[in-house]
């Protein structure tokens, strides 16, 4: 069994117990208890790689604020944690302005090249409220160097799994050997496609 640790965090009312209960249980329930900090238990068949996964659900509440709540209590769920899941609501458009500073505090308290994350566009279902345009999201999720998924945690399951497994992948994805990561590879590609247009530009 492989351990894979994940941390979700978002602003208040985003719907991260609700995404948590969603993967373990399948169920969308409406309301939830938010007074206990829950970690999340469950078993799952990755690639072929059986992973024992752990995912915290934090009590207190992620607001623009979040400095003023313990920051160190923050990092050390940070630390624990190997992958990120950012949340927002695509109906509060001040949830999706709180990410950028979230994840950087996840950079700089992990201080790793690449720390796997997905981020989340939530409540979808709610399209008359958007507040948040989906290029939007991409774009962030872009200039974040996280993975994107606009979903409705109430209304598709499989979108909600779907996020979750992205995740696992990119944290299996770095538990490999450099040479055998995805994303070495791709940066690799990535600095020898550019050195090729480089010189080709230089013969013309
Ligand atoms: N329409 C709709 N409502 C949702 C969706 N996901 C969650 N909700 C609702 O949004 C509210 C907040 O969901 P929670 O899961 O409690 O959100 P949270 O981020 O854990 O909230 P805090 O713990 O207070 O930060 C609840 O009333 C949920 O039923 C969704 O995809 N669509």
């Amino acid at each position: 069994m492989v351990p894979v640790k994940l941390l979700i965090l978002g602003a208040q009312n985003t719907g991260k117990t609700a995404l948590c209960v969603r993967f373990i249980t399948k169920r969308f329930i409406g309301e939830y208890d938010h007074k206990k900090e829950v970690t999340y238990k469950c078993s799952r068949v990755v690639d072929q790689e059986a992973v024992d996964l752990e995912i915290l659900d934090l009590t207190w509440k992620v607001n623009i604020d979040f400095y003023l709540y313990s920051v160190a209590s923050l990092e050390s769920s940070i630390r624990w944690a190997d992958g990120f899941l950012l949340l927002y609501s695509i109906t509060q458009r001040f949830s999706f302005l709180e990410v950028p500073q979230l994840k950087t505090l996840i950079d700089q308290t992990k201080q790793n090249l690449v720390v796997p994350a997905v981020l989340v566009a939530n409540k979808a279902d709610l399209e008359i409220g958007r507040q948040v345009t989906t290029d939007e999201g991409q774009r962030l999720a872009k200039d974040l160097r996280c993975g994107f998924r606009e979903l409705s945690v109430a209304e598709a399951v499989l979108a909600v799994e779907a996020a979750v497994l992205q995740l696992i992948r990119l944290v299996l994805d770095q538990q490999r050997p450099l040479p055998e990561r995805r994303s070495y590879m791709l940066t690799v590609r990535h600095a020898l496609t550019r050195k090729l247009t480089r010189s080709k530009t230089m013969q013309w």
